[in-house]
């Protein structure tokens, strides 16, 4: 049995914080602004996979309300989110992955991402797709201001 699930988040870029984006951090002038690490890509496929199984958001299940998800690792988020979809009896089939920004430029650090997502889904690199592109310098993104990352994921009973 398989079941799909989608997500879609979007972080302001800001000086003085880390530019951390699919648990990889991204040399840059500026950094994504949230209560957590607001890593956008790793909240992008824990949202996809809680949609797979039917179990809301990550706002949901990590309040930004609650100052324990203050600067919160969001490797640690999507591990506690990917036990939760072990713990229904499904295992990766696969995600495919956008990361929609103007910059950083993502092309050098895809091949690490890729290595970093599908670890955490104890998966391997070949069911992980990431990919990047600009929005032609139009929009939020287009002006540097905010990155945005979406994500589809197949999840299929393990075997
Ligand atoms: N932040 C980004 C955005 C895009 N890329 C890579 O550049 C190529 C062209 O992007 P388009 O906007 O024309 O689709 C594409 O191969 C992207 O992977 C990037 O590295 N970083
Ligand atoms: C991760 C959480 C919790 O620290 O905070 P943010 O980094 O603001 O991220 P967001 O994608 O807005 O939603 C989930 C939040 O509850």
């Amino acid at each position: 049995m398989f079941r799909i699930g989608q997500g879609f988040d979007v972080h302001q870029l800001v000086e003085g914080r880390p530019c951390i984006i699919g648990g990889v951090e991204i040399p840059y002038e500026k950094g994504l602004l949230g209560h957590s690490d607001a890593d956008v890509l790793l909240h992008t496929i824990a949202d996809a996979a809680l949609g797979a199984i039917g179990e809301g958001d990550i706002g949901k299940h990590f309040p930004d309300t609650d100052p324990a998800f203050k600067d919160f690792d969001s490797k640690q988020l999507l591990r506690e989110v990917w036990h939760k979809v072990e713990k229904q009896g499904y295992e990766l089939g696969n995600v495919d992955c956008t990361v929609i920004a103007q910059a950083p430029k993502m092309a050098p650090f895809i091949d690490e991402i890729r290595s970093k997502v599908a670890e955490l889904l104890n998966a391997d690199a070949s069911q992980v797709n990431v990919k990047a592109t600009t929005t032609e310098k139009l929009g939020f993104t287009g002006r540097k201001e905010g990155v945005a990352a979406q994500a589809t994921i197949l999840i299929q009973r393990k075997r």
